[in-house]
């Protein structure tokens, strides 16, 4: 993140016609920081890194660490307050609204080829509603005064950008072309405990996740095995990355050099992981499983789980939502691509691969598990029993 100098308003006024610039003047106008080379000069920058979404890679860190400081600071706010006691969700919302905007700006600003198009769960229509003037302001401020603290970008946001902003390339994905795949503030409950979260990002391209980064600011950097989800080790603040075919990378949020992820070959008898809600997944089932393996559960928030999944700290994530409920791929694409790059496997209950091709939500048959090669064929069959058990008992009631 580099340093700021004079800002300028975002998105730019337009020019009267009377004295509108060239085409050329009028690009640099819109972009006022330098863009990124050609896109055949892209190309041959990644090829020389050796991965052919290098610059989309470096985009997504940006974005999610740019969007992690936003929510940190509404965190900490938060906790201070003691608003997670009380009904009052709307500095959630503020963070949520903050973080796509940071990351839609960032992945525009960094990223200079082809159509956008972002799958998330805001856009405007709320804000543009009578009564929302406070939070549109709120939101405003809160983007600006991150740019402006981290320096990143010589912009402000009016609150007309900020609308169009949460709006921009706004789709719902699908199996061809490209799409940016965001949950801006995952494990909500978790950011509110004033626990667990990540900011997720990951980009399809023609229906398959290829690259997938997932920024964990209350995740400690060292193991956090059998500690649900704390760790003896001081820091916090993790950045997975990983890219298809390029392996799997954790580094500090506060920028130290990455690291890659170890692949997954823990033992039968160590933890594992599923959400910290019981709403979110049926511990009951969860359990049974739990006593063929032998492995007590680490409960906790968000995809951080695949993360600690994959640098070893546990050896299987769970998760079956009750029925009924619909799984949103913004909620598994990067977590699960950066599990597979570390050589584990991601599937549903059924043993399929996830299908991210289907739109916003993930076709899918009852549960997904991700675990070690080894480990996948027995837990499968454990989990199928399981669910099978569970059906007949449920039969006979
Ligand atoms: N009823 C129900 N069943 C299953 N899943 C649900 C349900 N409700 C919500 N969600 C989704 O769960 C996301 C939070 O992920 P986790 O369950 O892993 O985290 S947590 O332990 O619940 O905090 C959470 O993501 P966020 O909304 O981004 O927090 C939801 O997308
Ligand atoms: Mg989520």
């Amino acid at each position: 993140l580099t340093p700021s100098r004079a800002r300028l308003p975002y998105p730019p006024p337009p020019f009267p016609t009377c004295c509108r610039p060239s085409s050329a003047a009028a690009a640099h106008a819109a972009h006022p920081l330098p863009r990124r080379g050609s896109p055949r000069l892209l190309a041959v920058r990644a090829m020389a890194s050796g991965n052919p979404y290098a610059a989309e890679l470096a985009a997504a860190k940006k974005a999610v660490t740019l969007a992690a400081r936003l929510c940190q600071a509404v965190q900490q706010d938060i906790v201070h307050s003691g608003i997670q006691s009380k009904a009052d969700k709307s500095p959630v919302t503020v963070a949520d609204y903050g973080s796509q905007i940071l990351v839609s700006l960032v992945l525009k600003m960094e990223v200079s080829t082809g159509p956008f198009s972002l799958v998330a769960e805001e856009d405007s229509e709320e804000l543009r509603k009578d009564g929302a003037e406070e939070i549109l302001e709120e939101i405003t401020d809160l983007v600006n005064e991150t740019i402006s603290d981290t320096g990143s970008y010589n912009i402000s946001f009016t609150k007309e950008g900020i609308l169009s902003a949460i709006d921009d390339g706004k789709s719902k994905g699908g199996p061809s072309g490209r799409h940016w795949v965001l949950d801006t503030i995952d494990g909500t409950k978790g950011f509110l405990r004033g626990d667990q979260y990540a900011v997720a990002l990951a980009l399809l391209d023609e229906g398959k996740v290829v690259l997938g980064v997932l920024a964990c600011p209350n995740l400690p950097l060292s193991s956090i095995s059998n500690q649900n989800g704390s760790s003896s080790g001081d820091q916090v603040g993790a950045l997975f990355s990983a890219t298809i075919g390029c392996g799997a990378e954790v580094e500090s949020l506060d920028g130290s050099p990455p690291q890659n992820v170890c692949s997954i070959d823990n033992p039968v008898n160590a933890s594992f992981f599923e959400s910290y809600e019981s709403a979110h997944s049926m511990h009951d089932l969860t359990g049974s499983i739990a006593e063929v393996h032998k492995t007590p559960p680490v409960r906790i928030d968000s995809q951080a789980k695949y993360g600690a999944l994959a640098r070893g700290d546990g050896a299987i994530y769970l998760r079956f939502p009750h029925k009924g409920y619909k799984e949103k791929i913004w909620d598994h694409a990067a977590g699960s691509i950066v599990v597979t790059e570390s050589g584990g496997i991601v599937t549903d209950a059924a043993g399929n691969d996830l299908d991210f091709s289907k739109g916003r939500f993930l076709d899918l048959d009852t549960g997904v598990i991700a675990t070690n090669k080894q480990l996948m064929p027995s837990l499968l069959k454990a989990v199928q029993d399981a669910i099978k058990e569970k059906n007949q008992a449920a039969s006979l009631l």
